[in-house]
C-alpha cells in the first residue's frame, strides 16, 4: 500500500461497531481499521491526534502482546498501523457517510489524526480462490460472555442461573435498543454440544441483532438492518447460500430446500467452531467447560433435558475454547472486582506516580502478560493482588466482546489449504480459515460503569421477569418450550 498514492475511490465502507469504522479495498485483500468518537467531541485537534497515536498502538500493542499468546497465533492477526494522508482521510469520511447505519450515526470517524490501523481483510480466504466460481462465504459471530458467574462474591441469585446476555436483553428491548427480542443464549453455544450449538447458531439466523453476520465475497449479505421488526428473509439467505451446498441428500425439485442448504450451513459453521488446530489425533482433545452448572443458563429456550446431557465440552484449542478460557479469567465478577477497583484507588491517591508502573493505561507488553499470568490465586490485601485482578478482568472483558470470523470457500480433494483445514469429507468440500477481531482493550476507567451497568441489568431482569410471573400465573397459563418439538439432523 503505497500511502503517498492513497484514492479513496479505491476502498469502500465496510462495517463499523461503536468504536471503529472499516472499509476495504475493492481490489486487494486489505482492510483500514479507523477510529470514532463522540460527534461533540471534535474540537481540541491536537489533543485528538495523540491520543489517537496512543490509541491506535495501545490497540495493536493488546492485540499483540496479550491477546495473541492467551487466544493463539493463529487466530489473531493484530495488524499494522498506518499513517494516511489528512485528504484522503477526509474524502473517505464523506464518501461513506452515506452508507453508514443510523444507529450508528452518533459517532463521527477520525478525520484528524490520520492515524488507522492496517489488517487483513478477513472475509477472504488467506489464499488463491482455485479458480471456482463460488465466492467464498463469511460468519462473523460476536459469541459474548460464555459462563455463568462462579464467584463468591456475587450477590443476585439470579445471576448464577441467568447468563449475562439473556438478562441484558430484557434491559436492551427496554431501552429501544432492539426491536425484537434475541432467543441465543452463548452458553448454548459454547457448550460444545453439537444439539445446542445448532439451536443458539438457529436463534442467531432468526435474530442477528450484532453477534451475527454473513459475507458473500466479502459483501454483507446477512445482517440486523436498521430497526429491524420483522425476522430476517430466510429463504433468500438459504438461496445465496445454495451454491456451496450442492450434494444429494435433501433435494427437492433437483436442489436442497431452504431448510436443508440452512441445516447444512448451521452444521459447517458449529465443525469450525469446534475444530482444533492442535488436536492430538492420539488421545482425547483436552476439554474447556465451565464447571458443573455454570454452562446452563435457565433462560435458554433449549430444553432442559437436552441442557443435562448435553455438556460434550469444547477442545481447549477450538476457538470457542480459547475464547472461553481467556473469559473466565473474570472468576471474581464485577461485584468482586469492584472493591479491588477502590483499593487501587485509594493507593493511587497516596502515590498518584504508581500508575504507569502498575500499567493501568499500559504499556502492553510482556510485562502486562506477567501481571495477567502470575497473579496469586489468595488476596493477601496488597495493591499487588488488587491489580492482577483488575488486569485480568479487563483481559476477559475483551474476550467476553470480541468476534469470530469463519471464511469457508469450495475446494476440490486436492486443494485443502496447508493453513487452513478441511471440513465435512464426506459432504460439500469447504476449507475455511477462523479468526478474532476485535480484540481492543478495555479501559480501566470504565470499572465503576461496568459495576453501575451489572446491577441495572440484574435488577431490570427481576423486575421484569418477577412481573411476568407474576401475570402468567394468575391467568394460568403453560408455557411450552419451543425445542419439544425441533427435529434434529444426523451431523
Ligand atoms: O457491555 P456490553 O456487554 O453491552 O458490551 C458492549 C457492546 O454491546 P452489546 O451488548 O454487545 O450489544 C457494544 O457493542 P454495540 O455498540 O452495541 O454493537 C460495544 O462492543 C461495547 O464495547 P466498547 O465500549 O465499544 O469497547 C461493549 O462494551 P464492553 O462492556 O465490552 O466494554
Ligand atoms: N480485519 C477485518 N476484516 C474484515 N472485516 C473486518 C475486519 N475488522 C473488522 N471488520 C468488520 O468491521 C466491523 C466493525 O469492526 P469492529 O468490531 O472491530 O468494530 P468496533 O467498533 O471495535 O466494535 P465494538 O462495537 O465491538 O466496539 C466488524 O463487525 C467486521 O464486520
Amino acid at each position: 500500500m503505497e500511502l503517498d498514492k492513497m484514492d479513496e475511490n479505491d476502498w469502500k465502507y465496510h462495517g463499523e461497531g461503536n468504536k471503529s469504522l472499516v472499509v476495504s479495498h475493492v481490489q486487494h485483500s486489505r482492510v483500514l481499521r479507523l477510529l470514532k468518537y463522540p460527534s461533540q467531541d471534535a474540537e481540541h485537534t491536537q489533543q485528538r491526534t495523540e491520543q489517537a497515536y496512543r490509541h491506535i498502538h495501545s490497540i495493536v500493542d493488546f492485540s499483540k502482546n496479550v491477546m495473541k499468546p492467551l487466544l493463539g497465533e493463529a487466530y489473531v492477526h493484530s495488524g499494522e498501523v498506518v499513517n494516511l494522508p489528512l485528504e484522503f482521510v477526509r474524502h473517505l469520511s464523506l464518501k461513506v457517510q452515506q452508507e453508514r447505519p443510523e444507529l450508528r450515526c452518533d459517532k463521527v470517524m477520525d478525520t484528524f489524526s490520520g492515524y488507522a490501523l492496517c489488517l487483513p481483510n478477513l472475509t477472504h480466504l488467506n489464499a488463491r480462490h482455485f479458480g471456482d466460481h463460488r465466492l467464498p462465504l463469511c460468519v462473523e459471530i460476536k459469541p459474548k460472555c460464555g459462563f455463568l458467574p462462579f464467584s463468591g462474591h456475587v450477590t443476585k441469585e439470579c445471576k448464577r442461573k441467568v447468563c449475562r446476555f439473556c438478562m441484558h436483553q430484557h434491559y436492551k428491548l427496554a431501552n429501544g435498543k432492539w426491536k425484537r427480542q434475541s432467543r441465543y443464549c452463548p452458553l448454548d453455544l459454547f457448550s460444545g454440544n453439537k444439539q445446542r450449538m445448532y439451536i443458539a447458531i438457529k436463534h442467531l439466523l432468526e435474530e442477528p441483532q450484532n453477534n451475527f453476520k454473513i459475507f458473500k465475497g466479502g459483501q454483507l449479505i446477512f445482517s440486523c438492518t436498521d430497526g429491524a421488526e420483522q425476522q430476517p428473509d430466510l429463504s433468500a439467505l438459504a438461496q445465496q447460500l445454495r451454491p456451496h451446498f450442492t450434494h444429494s441428500t435433501g433435494l427437492y425439485k433437483g436442489h436442497l430446500s431452504a431448510k436443508a442448504v440452512l441445516n447444512e450451513f448451521i452444521q459447517v459453521v458449529s465443525s469450525a467452531l469446534l475444530s482444533s488446530w492442535n488436536c492430538s489425533r492420539t488421545g482425547e482433545p483436552k476439554k474447556a467447560h465451565p464447571a458443573e452448572g455454570r454452562g446452563y443458563c435457565e433462560a435458554s429456550p433449549v430444553h432442559r433435558d437436552l441442557h443435562r446431557n448435553g455438556t460434550n465440552g469444547l477442545s481447549k484449542d477450538s476457538v470457542l475454547g480459547r475464547i472461553l478460557q481467556a473469559q473466565m479469567l473474570d472468576n471474581l465478577d464485577i461485584e468482586g472486582i469492584y472493591p479491588l477497583y477502590k483499593r487501587v484507588e485509594q493507593y493511587l491517591e497516596e502515590f498518584p506516580k504508581e500508575r504507569s508502573r502498575l500499567q493501568l493505561d499500559g504499556p502492553y507488553n510482556d510485562s502486562f502478560l506477567e501481571w495477567v499470568k502470575n497473579c496469586p490465586e489468595e488476596d493477601d490485601g496488597s495493591v499487588e493482588y488488587a491489580i492482577g485482578k483488575v488486569h485480568q478482568y479487563r483481559v476477559a472483558m475483551t474476550a467476553k466482546d470480541c468476534s469470530v470470523m469463519i471464511t469457508l470457500a469450495p475446494c476440490e480433494e486436492d486443494e485443502v489449504l496447508e493453513s487452513n483445514l478441511e471440513i465435512q469429507p464426506s459432504k460439500p468440500r469447504l476449507t475455511y480459515s477462523v479468526s478474532i477481531l476485535d480484540l481492543d482493550p478495555k479501559p480501566y476507567d470504565a470499572i465503576p460503569y461496568q459495576h453501575k451497568l451489572d446491577s441495572k441489568i440484574v435488577n431490570y431482569y427481576v423486575r421484569s421477569t418477577h412481573s411476568k410471573q407474576e401475570l402468567t400465573s394468575s391467568s394460568s397459563l403453560l408455557m411450552e418450550r419451543e425445542d419439544r418439538t425441533l427435529v434434529f439432523h444426523p451431523v
